[in-house]
Order: structure tokens, then sequence, then C-alpha cells
């Protein structure tokens, strides 16, 4: 792919040499650069992770790539939304100054072996479902974070395994990228905003609402009952939905994502996963 959309206020870059000639002089004159990572198919919660970039930098990239080593699923891969020029005109409205859109050939000239040790983590829920998909995520960030080279990355809570999982891709390279991790944007019915949305039916859209209400009945429950009347409450609501295949619901430590029954314990979060008709969606909330 070697297009070039120009338009004012924010610049198109294919090329890792591009970006350096624009970004190297910037660095010199110590503008803060940060980088959003994404795989397009852009909505409120990318633009929302763009606009507390735009907080913290003096320069903001935001960066499309569907990135094929992630993908567990060929078909997945195949489906995922790249509506681009929709893409553009949001980042321009939203005063993005750079968006870095390289072909699979520039980020992966040659074939390449990656394995880093993530931990433990890397193994539990989406590492379970996904497997291998945090090696794909933490090698295409590591080579993002070399062609830009960032002072702050933004990415969203969302995801909330992902940020781990950079967080500890981060400290194996000791990078000197500051991770931030930022709020989940929801449609105003409560489900999470997702670039795979667009797959849902307009009743597929109606299931999926069970994900954050099941989500939110735990957070509501939280000081009253104990961990497992709340999973199975929560398993139950979710359940009761035909069409919602659930692959995972938790309440985990937030550091180590290991199920929790202490509800003293420190940050817990509920995590969910399931698949809505042919859609897998996640989402999660944090408890105290
Ligand atoms: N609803 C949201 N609120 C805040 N951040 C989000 C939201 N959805 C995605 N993000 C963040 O945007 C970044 C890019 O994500 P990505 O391009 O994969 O979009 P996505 O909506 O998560 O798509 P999908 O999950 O369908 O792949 C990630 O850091 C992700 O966590
Ligand atoms: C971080 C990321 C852009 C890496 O491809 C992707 O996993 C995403 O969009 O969350
Ligand atoms: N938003 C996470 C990227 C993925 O699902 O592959």
């Amino acid at each position: 792919m070697d297009f070039e959309i120009l338009q004012p206020g924010l610049e198109v870059i294919n090329t890792i040499a591009g970006l350096n000639s624009l970004l190297k002089p910037l660095k010199l004159a110590q503008q803060k650069i940060a980088l959003v990572p994404t795989m397009g198919a852009l909505h409120k919660g990318h633009v929302s992770l763009v606009k507390i970039a735009q907080q913290h930098a003096d320069v903001v990239v935001c960066s499309i790539f569907v990135n094929p080593t992630q993908f567990t699923d060929p078909k997945d891969l195949e489906k995922y939304p790249r509506p681009l020029q929709h893409d553009i005109e949001m980042l321009q409205d939203a005063g993005c100054d750079y968006v870095f859109m390289p072909s699979v050939k520039e980020m992966y000239p040659v074939p390449e072996n990656w394995h880093i040790d993530l931990g433990p983590a890397e193994f539990l829920l989406e590492g379970e479902f996904r497997r291998g998909h945090y090696q794909g995520v933490t090698q295409i960030v590591k080579k993002l974070f070399d062609a830009v080279d960032p002072d702050l990355a933004f990415f969203g809570q969302k995801d909330f395994q992902q940020v781990l999982m950079i967080r500890n891709m981060v400290a194996h390279f000791n990078l000197p990228v500051n991770i931030i991790s930022c709020p989940i944007i929801r449609e105003e019915d409560g489900l999470a905003m997702s670039s795979r949305n667009i797959h849902l039916s307009a009743a597929e859209h109606e299931h999926a609402l069970v994900l954050s209400k099941a989500l939110t009945y735990v957070k509501d429950h939280f000081q009253t009952e104990s961990i497992d009347i709340l999973l199975k409450e929560a398993i139950a609501i979710i359940q009761s939905v035909k069409g919602v295949e659930l692959d995972y619901f938790t309440i985990a430590n937030s550091e180590t994502l290991l199920p929790e029954k202490d509800k003293a314990a420190q940050q817990l979060v509920a995590l969910v996963a399931a698949k809505v008709g042919e859609t897998r969606l996640i989402d999660n909330m944090m408890l105290n």
C-alpha cells in the first residue's frame, strides 16, 4: 500500500524513514511525543485516547496498522474492518498531528521470530483463548515504539490484559516510554465501544448489552455480596441471554489476573469475554 492522503492539519506517513525525518527534529527541539497505537476502524474510544494524549504531549502520532501477528483466527483478520478514509477524517477532526499507516512489508520486511517472557499472566484469560496473541501485540508495539520513539503511549483500559502485557514488554527492554491506561468509553446503552461492534446486528447489539450489565451488577453489589455469589449471579445473567456464548467471567487481582476470593484484597477487576453471534467481545470494570 503506497497511498498518500494529505489533508490540512493531519499528515499521513507510510514509512519508518518518513516518520524519522519528521519526528527527529521535533525530539531534538525537546517536543514531547505521544503515540496512540490502533488497528483503525476508529470510534469515540480511540478519539478519547488522542484527546488525553494531547493533554500530555506536544505532538500526537496515531498509528493504524492491522497487525497480522496478533490474530489467532485468520477469519478474524480477514474481516477486520478497514475504513481508512473515515479514520483519517476522525483523526483530523480530533486534531491529531500525524497518522502512521505502514504496510505489512514496512513493519515486517523479513520473517522474524519473536518471543519474550511476558510473565504468567500472558497465558490467562485472553491469552488462553487467543494463544500467542500477546507475543504478536508486544512484537508490533515494540516495532512502533522503535519507529516513533515516543515519550508516552496511550492504551485503552478496555484491553485490560493488553496494558499489563505492554508494561511487561517495556520493563523487559527497559524502554523509556510512559504507558498510560485510559478509561473505557461506552455507548449510551453501556456497550463498550469496539471496532468489532460493527459486525453486530441490531439484535446482537441488544444481546451484547448483557456484558456491561453483568459487570455493573458485580460492581453495584460488591460491598454486600461474597465473590462466589457475585460470580454465580453474573454468569447466570449472561447465560440467560440466548446467542451469547461466555468464554470467561472472572474477578481477579488487577496485577496478576489470578482469580481472587478475598474482597479486602486491593485492586480487584471483573473481566468478561463472550461471543455474541460470530463476534467476540471483551469488557471489564474495576471494583475497588
Ligand atoms: N471503548 C474504548 N474506550 C477506550 N479505549 C478503547 C476503547 N476501545 C478500544 N480502545 C483502545 O484503543 C486502542 C486501539 O484498539 P483497537 O484499534 O484494537 O480498537 P478496538 O475497538 O479495541 O477494536 P477491537 O477490540 O474490535 O479490535 C487500544 O488501546 C484499545 O484498548
Ligand atoms: C495495541 C495494538 C494497536 C497493537 O496492534 C492493538 O492490539 C490494539 O489496537 O489494541
Ligand atoms: N483491541 C485488541 C486488539 C485485538 O483484539 O486484536
